[in-house]
């Protein structure tokens, strides 16, 4: 039985290196951010309830659904974990539809979905009724930071906890485990399934690192053979510059353009993609060296500005992501290429070691002038966590309306996030 309230929480992302491609079974590098995403998952005592209660007050987003509307004979709670290859349940997909006809938003259709569909897939019918799932984020939502990936895994993981299909997460992750536990591998591969109803066609990278946290290299592999993760332990200390244009874009729009370029050029994307896949492979080899001597930095900076000029012959890129890498060219700050989906959202500038200090001022003052944002962030942060009773004393006193209440990212994380790190549990 579930002790509500309690909480889950994962990381974003930033891709290094082949973002796009990944959809294409080729290599890609990613860690996971500092910022990430929150469930809070609360149970209210009026026995009159028969909802289920869905609050994404970042996105605006709020609504309930009588429990015993949802199609729950269109499920096979046996299955336990999906194989890698399997497609959306289409009877549970066409059961949804009905229940998401008042949404109209595909912001909030694809939020939604992706909720109704993890839910009833996850929890069986006995789930109790008045329960509340609000999730809130310390990322910028659609702007290229895995936030799709980060609340799947929330959801997965507090649906596959509440279903019974995980088990306690415990204390201390040791840091010597090597091989993935069964929790992390039934969230990462049901993650994936929320990623699939936001993002149509997604490669698994974001959802992987959000579950699993660290430093990848990633290959989602063709028939049916499970995805390739291979852990970067020692990422070498880089400075990296994270920058944000706030301009809104959805990834799902920009890998089905990808995928209409693809399948209209074949043979000249093919070349591309396999240039993107060389350099994710050098970028490898260059990273897990211990030492990053100053001409691998070079190499690896040559590697961005390679990527990115190849990502702009895909039709990802947007003047704003353009005026960024323009502005850093021009300070002679470092090599910027855009992360994740592109479009808008945020571009990634490995600096230069002697870069001019004025200039770099000069560059915040070109930023701001834009509406830019720009990030200070670790990299290779923990996986998904779970905050219960026992441990949380916070968790007495949390409500959806002081969760929701929160106002900024700072009082989130003050507050559940790195203010009572120690607290939480790792699978
Ligand atoms: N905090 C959140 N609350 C509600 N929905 C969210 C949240 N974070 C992400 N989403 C969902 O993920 C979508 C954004 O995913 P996507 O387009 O892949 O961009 P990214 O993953 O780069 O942020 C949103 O449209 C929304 O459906
Ligand atoms: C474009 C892609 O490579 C990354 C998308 O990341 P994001 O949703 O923009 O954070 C798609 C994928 O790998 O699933
Ligand atoms: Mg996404």
């Amino acid at each position: 039985m579930v002790d509500y309230p309690f909480l889950t929480s994962a990381p974003g992302k930033v891709i290094l290196f082949g973002e796009h491609s990944a959809v294409y079974n080729k290599p890609a590098i990613a860690a996971a951010l500092s910022l990430r995403t929150y469930l809070l998952v609360t149970k209210n005592d009026d026995p009159a309830d028969e909802h289920i209660h869905l609050e994404f007050p970042d996105i605006g987003l709020s609504h309930k659904w009588k429990k015993s509307q949802l199609p729950w004979n269109l499920t096979t709670h046996e299955q336990g974990i999906p194989p890698a290859s399997e497609e959306l349940n289409a009877e549970l997909v066409d059961g949804l539809t009905p229940l998401l006809t008042t949404i109209s938003s595909p912001l909030h259709y694809t939020a939604a979905y992706c909720f109704l569909y993890l839910f009833v897939s996850l929890c069986n019918n006995s789930v109790e009724s008045g329960v509340t799932f609000t999730v809130r984020s310390t990322l910028p939502i659609g702007a290229g930071l895995g936030s799709s990936a980060s609340i799947s895994v929330c959801l997965a993981s507090g649906f596959a906890y509440i279903g019974g299909h995980i088990k306690e997460a415990s204390l201390e992750k040791s840091s010597k485990i090597v091989k993935d536990s069964d929790e992390c591998k039934f969230i990462d591969a049901w993650s994936y399934m929320g990623e699939k109803c936001i993002h149509g066609n997604p490669s698994g990278i974001d959802n992987a690192v959000a579950t699993h946290g660290g430093a990848v290299m990633f290959q989602r592999m063709t028939n049916s053979m499970p995805s390739v993760r291979t852990s970067m332990r020692n990422l070498p200390s880089i400075n990296l510059l994270l920058t944000n244009t706030k301009t809104p874009r959805r990834t799902a729009d920009l890998v089905s353009n990808v995928a209409r370029i693809v399948n209209d050029f074949p043979k000249t994307t093919g070349c591309i993609l396999e240039s993107l896949e060389a350099i994710a492979r050098e970028a490898y080899n260059l990273m897990v060296r211990p030492f990053l001597d100053p001409e691998s930095k070079q190499r690896l900076m040559e590697l961005i500005r390679i990527n990115h000029g190849l990502l702009v012959s895909l039709g990802v890129s947007h003047p704003n992501l353009e005026r960024i890498k323009l502005y850093c060219d021009e300070l002679k700050i470092g090599e910027t290429k855009l992360t994740g989906a592109g479009g808008g959202g945020c571009a990634i500038t490995l600096l230069h070691d002697d870069y001019d200090t004025e200039a770099y001022e000069k560059l915040l003052k070109k930023f701001d002038d834009n509406g830019f944002e720009t990030f200070k962030t670790t990299l290779g942060g923990k996986g998904v966590g779970l905050l219960t009773k026992p441990q949380a004393e916070l968790l007495e006193y949390m409500t959806v309306e002081s969760f929701i209440n929160f106002n900024d990212t700072n009082e989130i994380e003050n507050s559940i996030g790195c203010g009572s790190i120690d607290s939480w549990k790792y699978w």
